[in-house]
């Protein structure tokens, strides 16, 4: 399994995505710099987490215009799997790639703590590991992960079956309506989530909930032999 991890300035979560991919997959991902405007074949491609262009103008505005973001919406295009965390969801949903938005937590501040996620949708390829309704535990980190979309693109995200995770009962941190964290394209190949699950893969992290997404998109076959 080759991965390629998208850098942008501003990110910050990109060395833990590139240890919890290489981890994962036993090989070091590809690292694809904001002004490249092509990616190497790769099974899979990352956007981070983080501040991008400082969160300037509305997170992920900025970047959803860098050179890069052209080569993962064709690479998107062509069905390469992309997984977007926190600013990357942000990212995917400025660039078009996944419906929504992204607001400011009804809180107005950041929230940095760990929630439960409930799998609404374990169909997909990046959530194959996991059981429908299954509740995981996964930390968030951000002051805008308040998802929201209109009626009409609600009815058909929810008709769908995109919505991939919600907030379990009782722990939505930032007010998304419908309690969503995560949701996936039509197509069923771009994920975006706001916790972030890289930070959640080995007992060291004090558990293993977040492996899943990762072994699911990466197939058995391509897991590092134990
Ligand atoms: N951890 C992150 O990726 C944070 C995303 C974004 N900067 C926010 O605070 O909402």
């Amino acid at each position: 399994m080759n991965t390629a991890v998208v850098i942008l300035p501003g990110l910050n979560r990109d060395r833990d995505m590139i240890a919890a991919l290489t981890k994962i997959s036993g090989r070091a991902p590809a690292t694809v710099w904001q002004t490249e405007t092509s990616i190497p074949p790769v099974d899979l491609i990352v956007i981070p987490g983080g501040f991008s262009y400082g969160d300037y103008l509305r997170c992920g505005a900025i970047a959803a215009r860098a050179p890069v973001m052209r080569a993962v919406a064709e690479a998107a295009g062509r069905g390469v799997p992309v997984l977007g965390v926190c600013n990357g969801f942000q990212i995917l949903c400025e660039t078009g790639l996944l419906p929504g938005v992204l607001m400011r937590n009804t809180s107005l501040r950041f929230v940095c703590r760990e929630v439960k996620l409930k799998v609404a949708n374990a169909e997909t390829r990046f959530t194959t590991a996991y059981g429908n309704g299954q509740i995981i535990r996964c930390p968030v980190a951000h002051h805008d992960g308040n998802y929201f979309a209109d009626e009409d693109i609600l009815a058909r995200v929810e008709g769908n079956g995109q919505v991939v995770f919600r907030y379990a009962e009782g722990t939505n941190p930032n007010g998304a309506v419908h309690d969503i964290a995560g949701i996936i394209n039509e197509a069923g190949n771009v994920l975006g989530l706001m916790p972030h699950p890289e930070n959640l893969i080995e007992p060291e992290h004090g558990g293993t909930d977040g492996r899943g997404i990762f072994e699911s998109v990466m197939g058995g076959s391509a897991l590092k032999a134990a």
